[in-house]
């Protein structure tokens, strides 16, 4: 046994000599332009308004020079992971396992998906006893409720038959949509299939009666709590009384919610779900799975317990991180759902440090991580002030047993009673939960504080993607919910950043320095926006001045602007194409990235420091799973869709026009005054960032259909540029 290990580690000996490389001619070019800017000075000191816009220039490409410079630590040190599962001990060794998965809102995550979600995790491959899956309704929807008694029953089919025949898609829509003619059992297949049709219809069908009075408005925000072991009556002693269930066991939780209470939207979902698996099953690891995302390979839980089980790494590692892979992109993936960069190039890096952040699903936790540094503490009555009143949860500390329900069979009343007591909305009242205990509440992005907060306790962590997805998601399709995302997002980072655990500083000394560099790029990263739009405005609006922003084409400085130019643009093709991607990707890439940042990430920027000064509420709007056709097909045939609201749109159109006026009136300069020279740069500059957003010169003038730019966001887009120009050409000649 000790002879064979249960993972290994490579690292990427040519990217990292590649990216080393390019790191130390990139950087010198970026210096060399730096030293420009700044002796430049003297040509802008004739007036305040050309000083403002030497100031605004300089101080955007100092700082994103910074960023980059902190972005070098995801290049320094890739690596990736391999494991071997048949090294791992026998069933009784294996640790157990709570699955969390979260649901919010019935209309926008369908209950036969969520339910999907659901049977994937019952199907994974492990001793059914150790397993126990717990789904957390934020909507206390009866149609939830409801979809989960009809997807137990229908688990009692499916589970016997994946596991009878080796099934390896164990999501039943996914494997019933894949045309499969397996001679063997076609006839089981057929029977499983008609079976999985009355669940989704008796599912859908309840849907429908309930609608009306189903608004989850309301009905949403205020409910008691419940929680309910689902078990088919006439089965449980069959089951139990073997003392090997077949099919693990399956627990709804809703937690109570009031308006008048805070609920900490996914993150006090899940610190609920922690607390109730806590007094039943409390298995020292969890998978936290988000209801879209269902489990692709049912090995994934042994693959993570080849690092959970290594004692030489166990006892630091906090979490093991499966990448999030998606089932909807389509080739063209013009939002980048995908979110490339993160997945295949960034955790990677991470990895080769300390691990990757934590990503909100796909994870597989201690238990022991999120319970903080309480080990030490054995005095109960201290322990409440972390933990809450309940006396059933303080013995569950630190103790390991197996589940409760199954072992005696029935869930008694004391035992409901103390859930329900458990998932109320005042338990966390004056005790550490969100603080110190659990995901913690101080950001929207919880994922990402929760897991910086384990890494600068000394946790580590680790990116394992293996050839086939472990977990399959929904990826954002459509403009509106990349947009609102990316908001949510970034005013996420920065209610971290303008918090006391500001990653710069606190991430510092608390974990290893690339590490930190990590977190202090995406902390920091917010702020990029601001510089873009100074980047994306100002030498444009010189340009039709006349004033010179950039060396002229002929100055030997100009090969300096084009080199860092080329040079970023020729790094992100290479890091697309070593992943898999093509050129066409590359330029979507390119254009995503510049439609969020003016967009979404600057919306979200504000929302954060909004809310850091203590203007703005917090909130959690998920996203879209229900697929729409007309938005699919615009999606799959590479077309945007810029059905958003305004607010969203707006600025990108504007910008837009604002580039393509100055483009024109540029050109016009030069040819009248033959001063090519002089302004080339910020010609190019213009035409580059017309030519990357030409989906909305597209979506303005040529496209009739729905998801075109609707004429009225055209025109007062038009209105704010021209407002723009006049305003900054007057401020530049005065
Ligand atoms: O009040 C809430 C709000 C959301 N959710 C659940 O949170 C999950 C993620 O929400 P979703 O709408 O899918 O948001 P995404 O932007 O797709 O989620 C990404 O970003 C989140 C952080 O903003 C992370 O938590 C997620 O894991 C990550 O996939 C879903 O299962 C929701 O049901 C709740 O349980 N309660
Ligand atoms: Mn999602």
């Amino acid at each position: 046994m000790d002879s064979l290990p249960l993972h290994l580690c490579t690292l990427h000996t040519s990217a990292t000599i590649i990216n080393r490389s390019h790191a130390f001619f990139h950087s010198m070019a970026l210096l060399a332009l730096l030293y420009y800017r700044a002796s430049s000075f003297y040509l802008y000191a004739t007036s305040p308004s050309h000083l403002l816009t030497w100031l605004l220039v300089f101080a955007s490409e100092l700082f994103l020079s910074f960023l980059w410079l902190l972005s070098q630590a995801y290049q320094w040190r890739p690596v990736t992971r391999t494991v071997f599962p048949e090294t791992l001990p026998e069933d009784r060794e294996l640790g157990a396992i709570d699955v969390f998965i979260c649901t919010a809102d019935p209309k926008k995550e369908p209950p036969v998906k969520v339910m999907n979600t659901v049977l994937s995790a019952m199907a994974l491959d492990y001793p059914p006893e150790k397993l126990v899956v717990y789904l957390s309704d934020d909507g206390g929807s009866s149609l939830t409720l409801n979809a989960i008694r009809e997807a137990w029953r229908f688990a009692r089919l499916w589970i016997p038959f994946c596991k009878a025949y080796g099934i390896r898609t164990r999501c039943p829509e996914a494997y019933f949509s894949k045309e499969e003619d397996d001679d063997q059992f076609v006839e089981e297949r057929e029977k499983i299939k008609r079976n999985y049709e009355l669940f989704k219809e008796r599912v859908v069908g309840a849907c429908g009666k309930d609608e009306v009075e189903q608004g989850v408005g309301i009905a949403g925000h205020n409910h008691p709590p419940l929680v309910e072991v689902i078990r088919d009556d006439n089965t449980v002693n069959e089951d139990s009384s073997a003392g090997h269930p077949n099919i693990p066991l399956l627990v709804y939780v809703s937690r109570e919610k009031r308006p008048s209470h805070p609920h900490h939207f996914k993150a006090g979902a899940l610190n609920t779900l922690l607390r109730v698996s806590g007094i039943i099953s409390n298995a020292p690891h969890v998978l936290v799975l988000d209801c879209d995302f269902f489990c692709n390979d049912p090995s994934s839980a042994r693959q993570a317990m080849c690092f959970h089980l290594d004692s030489k790494i166990s006892c630091s590692l906090a979490f093991v991180q499966f990448p999030q892979k998606f089932h909807n992109f389509s080739m063209n993936d013009i939002y980048d759902g995908r979110l490339r960069s993160v997945f295949e190039m960034k955790w990677p890096g991470m990895d080769g440090h300390q691990g990757p952040m934590l990503s909100g699903t796909c994870f597989y936790i201690k238990r022991a991580a999120l319970y903080g540094n309480v080990g030490e503490v054995k005095d109960p009555l201290q322990l409440k002030q972390y933990f809450g009143p309940s006396n059933g949860l303080i013995k569950s500390l630190g103790q390991s047993y197996p589940c409760k329900v199954i072992e005696d069979g029935s869930f008694s009343t004391r035992l409901q009673q103390e859930t329900q007591f458990l998932a109320s909305c005042s338990y966390e009242e004056h005790t550490k939960w969100g603080e110190e205990i659990g995901f913690l509440y101080n950001s929207v992005l919880e994922d990402y504080f929760t897991g910086f907060i384990l890494h600068c306790k000394g946790w580590n962590s680790i990116y394992y993607s293996p050839p086939r997805p472990a977990f399959l998601g929904i990826a954002t399709s459509n403009l509106n919910d990349t947009l609102v995302q990316g908001r949510r997002w970034y005013c996420g980072l920065l209610q971290v950043t303008f918090s006391r655990f500001c990653p710069p500083i606190y991430g510092l000394l608390r974990m290893s320095f690339l590490e930190s560099m990590c977190y202090a790029h995406l902390a920091l990263n917010p702020f990029s926006s601001f510089c873009l739009w100074c980047l994306a405005t100002i030498p444009q609006l010189c340009l039709l001045n006349g004033i010179p922003i950039y060396p002229k084409a002929s100055d030997s400085w100009f090969v300096i602007f084009s080199l860092v130019f080329f040079s970023s643009l020729l790094k992100h093709l290479k890091d697309v194409h070593s992943t898999g991607g093509s050129v066409q990707t590359w330029w979507n890439e390119e254009r995503i990235w510049m439609m969020k940042s003016i967009t979404s990430h600057f919306y979200g920027s504000l929302d954060g420091i909004l809310k850091s000064v203590g203007m703005g509420e917090a909130s959690f709007t998920p996203t879209n799973k229900v697929i729409q056709d007309d938005q699919v097909k615009l999606y799959q045939m590479g077309i945007f869709d810029f059905r958003t609201s305004t607010v969203l749109l707006a600025p990108l159109v504007t910008l837009v026009i604002f580039n393509m006026i100055s483009l024109v009136g540029g050109v016009g300069r030069v040819v009248v005054a033959g001063c090519w020279d002089k302004l080339f740069g910020q010609i190019f500059l213009s035409f580059f960032i017309v030519a990357v957003n030409y989906p909305v010169i597209e979506g303005m003038i040529l496209r009739r259909d729905k998801g075109r730019i609707p004429p009225s966001v055209t025109l007062l887009s038009l209105a704010f540029s021209m407002l723009f120009l006049i305003s900054g050409s007057m401020v530049l000649m005065s």
